[in-house]
């Protein structure tokens, strides 16, 4: 893994939370995006080398509605950046850690992305990136 590629903040509204974080961090989010397949709604922030990513469900059974009717608001996941995905996967795999999509699939900001279970690293979702080409 190289680095932390972002750090994933779910929120309960995507448009209160990017008034709070631009106040925070003094920057303007860079990109909105929506995830169909995930049920989110994400913004990005960059604060020098490093990536706020903000979660909004948009589907009541998403990963993102169910962890905020549990947990509430908070840091929902840490994300690294990898040079192959499928071979970072087969090696997590391989040291008993529980994948979650042993398939890479599309995530935002022009990423292919999968994750492995929190049950299995300390109670974190982990998620994998690696860089993807842009869509037309
Ligand atoms: C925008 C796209 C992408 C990107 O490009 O960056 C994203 O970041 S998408 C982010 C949203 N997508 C995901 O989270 C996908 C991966 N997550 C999952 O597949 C599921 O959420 C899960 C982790 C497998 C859990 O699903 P499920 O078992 O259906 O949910 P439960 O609510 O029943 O939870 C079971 C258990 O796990 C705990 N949990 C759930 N989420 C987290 C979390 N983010 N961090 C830590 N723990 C988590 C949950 O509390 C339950 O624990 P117990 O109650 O103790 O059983
Ligand atoms: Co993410």
């Amino acid at each position: 893994m190289k680095k932390i590629e972002h750090i994933g903040i779910a929120v309960n509204d995507l448009k209160a939370s990017n008034n709070l974080f631009e106040k925070l961090l003094g920057v303007a989010p860079y990109k909105e995006e929506e995830v169909l397949s995930e049920g989110v709604k994400t913004s990005f922030f960059m604060t020098g080398p490093n990536k706020i990513e903000l979660l909004e469900a948009t589907h009541i059974d998403g990963p993102i509605a169910k962890f905020l009717a549990k947990k509430g608001e908070g840091v929902h996941h840490i994300a690294f950046a990898v040079d192959d995905i499928v071979a970072e996967l087969a090696r997590l795999k391989e040291e008993g850690f529980t994948i979650i999509n042993e398939v890479p699939k599309r995530g935002a900001d022009n990423k292919l992305v999968a994750f492995v279970h929190p049950k299995t690293t300390n109670g974190v979702l982990i998620e994998l990136c690696q860089e993807a080409p842009e869509e037309t």
